[in-house]
């Protein structure tokens, strides 16, 4: 019996490198992935602005950094090196916790992005803000595969929407108001989604986000924030969504 068999996990068969911003978001999602708690650090390669966990379930869990630009570039290296090493990913999933907009996405729900969009990149003009794409420039949205989405969705209970990437995390009602008027379909926002989502377009790769809200996007309050909850909901929508991937692997590629 090989060991994922043996540990009752499940498995994909193909390799799927999962990406957050920090350390205590990876663990949340090894907790899912590993049979028994086990330090992480045990497993743990470096590479360049990170360093990588492997799991038995087929699982590279990767702490990327915060913000878009270091989890694009982390990204990238972990997906360059896995290429050179003979053993491309198949997958990359972005996760984490993130900014829920009220009521869609309460804190401790569940988000995965349909569209994965940059929400402020681009230029301010006096009639205001045109993305970058209206300059002539790159993408601003990244779409997971639709039948990926419908499988995690239905596995896990998540929301479906669009998940904004933003470098300044909203503080304030307008800014919020702004930004659902801009994108109305917008549930979430985090702040690595995009990067993740342009290094994985770089190499060809699907790529998925989920984020488990741990406070509301608006005035800033962090007396509000429910980090611990957030994980939570993390480390249980991955224990379902493990075994989703396996089958849109196998039925709906
Ligand atoms: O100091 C604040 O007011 C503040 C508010 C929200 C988030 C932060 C962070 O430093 C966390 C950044 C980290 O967590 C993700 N995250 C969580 N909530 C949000 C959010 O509302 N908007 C954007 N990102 C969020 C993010 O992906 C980063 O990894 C500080």
């Amino acid at each position: 019996m090989d060991l994922q068999a043996e540990e009752g996990l499940s498995t994909t068969s193909f390799p799927v490198l999962v990406a957050t911003a920090v350390p205590v978001e990876r663990d949340a999602v090894a907790g899912a992935l590993t049979a028994a708690p086990q330090d992480p650090a045990a497993r743990e390669t470096p590479l360049p602005g990170g360093s990588l966990c492997r799991t038995a379930a087929g699982f590279d869990l990767l702490a990327a950094g915060v913000g878009p630009a270091l989890a694009a570039a982390t990204t990238a290296g972990a997906l360059t090196a896995a290429a050179l090493a003979g053993r491309p990913y198949g997958l990359v999933v972005s996760a984490g916790i993130g900014g829920g907009f009220l009521p869609e996405a309460p804190v401790g729900s569940l988000v995965v992005a349909d569209a994965i969009t940059v929400a402020d990149l681009g230029a301010e003009t006096a009639d205001g803000f045109l993305p970058v794409t209206e300059l002539g420039f790159g993408t601003v949205t990244h779409r997971p595969p639709e039948s990926l989405v419908r499988v995690v969705s239905e596995a896990t209970g998540a929301r479906t929407g669009t998940i904004l990437t933003v470098s300044t995390v909203t503080g304030t009602a307008a800014r919020a108001a702004a930004l659902r008027a801009r994108h109305p379909g917008a549930l979430a926002e985090g702040m690595e989604g995009f990067g993740v989502a342009e290094a994985a377009a770089a190499h060809g790769v699907p790529v998925l986000e989920i984020r488990a809200v741990s406070n509301p996007v608006g005035p800033r309050d962090r007396a509000a924030w429910r980090i611990g909850d957030a994980l939570a909901a993390l480390t249980e929508g991955f224990g379902k969504l493990a075994p989703a991937l396996e089958s849109w692997n196998t039925h709906d590629q």
